[in-house]
């Protein structure tokens, strides 16, 4: 098969290394010295059961539409969730000349929406990566952890969105054989609040603390806050018209709580005085609990303090 990757960073070379070397064609999409480094000198990916040294195709955006969208079988979205919306509106043209299905695996509950208004609902295909840790170490050079599954779904639910649900079982079969535990689901909407409740739960206070996941979720104070933050996404999703229940909110706890210690995406963007995901995790949030007449009042505590924190502070004015 053939894979778009677009925004190919710290997961998408992971997947797309996967997709690699299991004899698939693969173009990754990238930027900057990122993208600079994998042309030169390729990529190389580690992972503590996989590893990827070899000379890959990489593009810039603006190349992408010199190629035949019609040869891919799937187009993966893979940049940070505030790139979305200008990935889709810089390729809407490209975007519509073959109805090529358009997979999201970040983070968020709104990127479906953003690729949806361009592809359309029949093309768009919710997603997301589960159990997964991976960044770029260096241009070119990306480490991953964990199973690394992907779970996707027609969007908004298969009962909406019936032929693509079935066009998804081949890909589905694909990722499977090149080592990426990759499932569907009938109800993606709801499966990306549930990582959403994990995403809002942890992220932002690693990113105000430095800590990874699992030590905050078994730190006495910060655990219960990481549990409250999540109480707050789970009560968002009703709102939303999402139904998650207190036994989500408890599994995604557990999960979350058990897997690897891992330094989150959004810590590793602090780290990297990159732009941080905090409209995306904290701002559905935010929005859907003031909607319902109840605030996130942890969550918004924690969006204030992560907002302020990462302005550079000039000490008080003297004037
Ligand atoms: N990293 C992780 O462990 C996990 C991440 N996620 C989610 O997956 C998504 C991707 O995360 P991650 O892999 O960490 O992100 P990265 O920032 O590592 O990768 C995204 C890449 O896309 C590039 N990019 C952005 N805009 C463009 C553009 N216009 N043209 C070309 N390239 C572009 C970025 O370049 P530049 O650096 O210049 O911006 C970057 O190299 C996020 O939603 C994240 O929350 C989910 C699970 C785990
Ligand atoms: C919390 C985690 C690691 C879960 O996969 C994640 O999604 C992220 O770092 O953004």
């Amino acid at each position: 098969m053939k894979f778009l990757i677009l925004g190919a960073g710290g997961i998408g070379c992971y997947y797309g290394a996967r997709l690699l070397a299991a004899g698939h064609q693969v173009v990754l999409v990238a930027r900057g010295e990122h993208l600079y480094a994998m042309q030169e000198r390729g990529l190389s990916v580690t992972h503590p059961q996989f590893s990827f040294h070899g000379a890959v195709t990489a593009l810039a955006l603006d190349e992408v539409a010199g190629r035949d969208l019609a040869e891919f079988d799937l187009v993966m979205v893979a940049a940070k969730a505030s790139a979305t919306a200008p990935m889709m509106a810089s390729l809407q043209d490209w975007l519509l000349t073959a109805p090529v299905p358009v997979l999201s695996i970040q983070n968020g509950v709104d990127n479906e929406a953003h690729i949806a208004a361009v592809v359309g609902q029949q093309r768009t295909v919710g997603g997301l990566a589960v159990r997964i840790g991976g960044h770029i170490l260096a241009p070119g050079v990306v480490e991953a952890t964990g199973v690394a599954q992907i779970e996707m779904g027609a969007w908004p639910d298969t009962e909406r969105n019936p032929h693509l649900a079935e066009a998804l079982l081949p890909v589905v079969a694909e990722l499977v054989a090149a080592g990426i535990p990759a499932a569907i689901t009938d109800h993606i909407e709801r499966a990306l609040w549930r990582k959403l409740v994990i995403n809002n739960g942890v992220n932002p206070l690693s990113a105000l603390t430095g800590l990874n996941t699992r030590q905050l979720t078994s730190d006495p104070v910060l655990g219960p806050t990481v549990y409250r933050l999540m109480e707050e996404t789970g009560r968002a999703a009703n709102a939303a018209g999402v139904a998650i229940s207190k036994d989500d909110v408890d599994a995604m706890f557990k999960l979350i709580s058990e897997f690897d210690a891992i330094k989150t995406s959004m810590l590793v963007d602090r780290e990297k005085g990159r732009a941080m995901e905090i409209d995306d995790i904290c701002g559905p949030v935010v929005h859907w609990c003031r909607q319902s007449g109840v605030r996130a009042e942890t969550t918004e505590l924690v969006q204030s303090l992560l907002l302020f924190n990462s302005q550079a502070w000039q000490g008080p004015q003297v004037s």
